[in-house]
């Protein structure tokens, strides 16, 4: 039998770098990964295409499938902004027997972890502080000020759930973060994870 295929979900405060570090593993051909294209309920940003980047749904089409429980996990991370992972995405990369790969909000990432024990890696991407994260999110230009500050304001919390999480990746030097997810979601991938699983 080959082996189930994998959750390696990537989490942390706005700006630390979980996108930049889940884009470079998605480079790496041997890992197998696919990206869990989420639904958003906020507007494309400039560069972002509906079904790449994200499935851009609107609010009232969020709800809808909320209440047609269309959801592995969801939340509503600011205020009126809500992000989830469709059943149907999970199921769609997992029968193209890919890994599959996410970049969501500390809350979601350990649901996923709840709710797939046995097959799924946490990750907790740490900045070096709250001030260079600030300063990553007004460098990347993508939030106005006010969306900057409410990002941030919510980080010490985020913060604090590090330690639910399954492994800590520190992002200060990327290189070196880089090489570290590389090397984590390498041996995740090929650990033996049920008794009759081939490596
Ligand atoms: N180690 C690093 N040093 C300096 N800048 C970095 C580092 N890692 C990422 N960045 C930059 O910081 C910004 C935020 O990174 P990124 O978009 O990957 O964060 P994120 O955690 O995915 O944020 P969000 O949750 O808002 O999507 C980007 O402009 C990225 O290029
Ligand atoms: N719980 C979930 N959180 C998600 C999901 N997809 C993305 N996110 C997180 O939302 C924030 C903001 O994202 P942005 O693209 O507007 O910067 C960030 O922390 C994402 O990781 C999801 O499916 N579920």
């Amino acid at each position: 039998m080959t082996a189930q295929p994998k959750l390696i979900v990537f989490s942390a405060p706005s700006g630390a770098g979980k996108t930049t570090l889940v884009r470079h593993l998605l480079k790496i051909e041997d890992l197998n990964l696919a990206f869990s294209i989420s639904a958003a309920s906020r507007e494309a940003r400039e560069g972002e295409i509906d079904g790449i980047h994200y499935y851009f749904l609107g609010i009232p089409e969020f709800k809808n499938r909320i209440r047609a429980n269309d959801f592995i996990e969801f939340e509503e991370v600011y205020k009126d902004q809500f992000y989830g992972t469709l059943k149907s995405e999970v199921e769609r990369l997992w029968a193209q027997g890919k890994n599959v790969i996410f970049d969501i909000d500390v809350v979601g990432g350990l649901r996923l972890k709840n709710k797939f024990p046995d097959r799924c890696i946490s990750i907790f991407v740490k900045p070096p502080s709250i001030n260079e994260l600030q300063k990553r999110l007004k460098n990347r230009k993508t939030e106005s000020e006010e969306k900057i500050a409410m990002r941030v304001a919510k980080a010490s919390t985020e913060m604090a759930t590090a330690p639910q999480f399954d492994v800590i990746i520190k992002n200060d030097d990327l290189e070196l973060a880089k090489q570290q997810a590389e090397d984590i979601v390498r041996n995740f991938i090929h650990k033996k994870v049920g008794p009759d699983e081939e490596e």
